[in-house]
């Protein structure tokens, strides 16, 4: 049987694939394995931020009607660019293990964000870190910064910001590990929901490749980040709004902290519970925070 496999074209998305591939010859020896790269909206139009071109999905379309025509039997993502419900007649047999799932403070003249000097320029197009960094520093001049993660980092070096902030995992998949100052960890900085963590979608009429892809699957992961996306999808998140969550097991239970913010003044409110079941967790999670006032935030985006 061969199996082909989706994907976006640029080097973070390429080393995910690879990686899948590679954990799917040594659990299936002798499966021919292929890689069926593409390009998407979402990595085309970059002269916008993903919230101003309409959210996550633009990362998943092409792939998705990849599959739908019978070009691509399944798909890998980043989870945390994959909307919190997937389309009617898709499915996600695995989840991997998570990598690192913090955010990452990157610059070549400072340690960290207090090191930052009054007013320096920040870059990120993300509204999740843009609240975080307003609310510890409203002083910073925080500027969009779209593109791969080369490119950002070239972005960087061109002197075009003092510092950027971008997630370890994609800079450590990528050979750049020694390009992190500070690992930017919870509870003081959340990360995104599933940050660190990678999909592989199928269709859910397709048993045989289903099962296939269900031996890579995680179950450690998997509670951890469906608590995350329970509690976005609670809040009705999307990339409009700045939401961060972390899950991790304590004992028997999961612990899980949320924070739904704003990027314009960085107001933020927390909330953090801890409980057995995923779903409920992330909801109550979620409605703790709407208690809070996340609704404002949301519906001000
Ligand atoms: N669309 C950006 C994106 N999607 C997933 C990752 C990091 C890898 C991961 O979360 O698994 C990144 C790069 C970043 O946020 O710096």
């Amino acid at each position: 049987m061969q199996l082909r496999i989706a994907t976006r074209k640029s080097p973070l998305a390429l080393w995910q694939t690879e990686h899948v591939a590679d954990r799917l010859r040594a659990a299936h020896p002798g499966l021919d394995v292929v890689l069926v790269p593409m390009s998407t909206r979402g990595d085309e139009v970059l002269d916008r931020s993903l919230a101003a071109i309409g959210g996550k999905g633009l990362f998943l379309k092409e792939l998705e009607i990849a599959m739908q025509r019978g070009e691509a039997d399944c798909a890998v993502h980043s989870l945390k660019d994959v909307p919190m419900v997937l389309e009617p007649g898709f499915a996600m047999p695995a989840i991997l293990v998570r990598a690192d799932y913090a955010d990452a403070f990157v610059s070549n003249r400072f340690e960290n964000i207090e090191d930052l000097p009054h007013g320096a320029v920040v870059g990120t197009s993300s509204l999740r870190r843009q609240a975080q960094l307003r609310a510890r520093r409203p002083d910073l001049d925080l500027r969009d910064l779209r593109g791969n993660v080369n490119t950002r980092l070239a972005k960087l070096d061109a002197g075009d910001y003092d510092a950027i902030v971008l997630a370890c995992a994609g800079l450590a998949r990528l050979g750049f590990e020694s390009r992190i100052r500070t690992r930017l960890d919870a509870p003081e900085w959340l990360p995104a929901p599933a940050q660190g963590a990678i999909a592989i979608e199928c269709r859910d009429d397709t048993p045989e490749t289903f099962a296939l892809l269900a031996a890579l699957d995680d179950a450690a992961t998997r509670e951890c980040v469906e608590a995350e996306r329970a509690m976005n999808r609670a809040l009705h998140g999307s990339c409009h709004v700045p939401v961060a969550a972390f899950a991790r097991r304590a004992g028997a239970t999961l612990h899980l902290q949320g924070l739904v913010g704003s990027a314009h003044d960085g107001r933020v409110v927390r909330a953090e519970s801890t409980g057995s079941d995923r779903e409920a967790l992330g909801l109550e999670v979620a409605q703790h925070l709407l208690s809070l006032g996340a609704r404002d935030f949301i519906d001000a985006q």
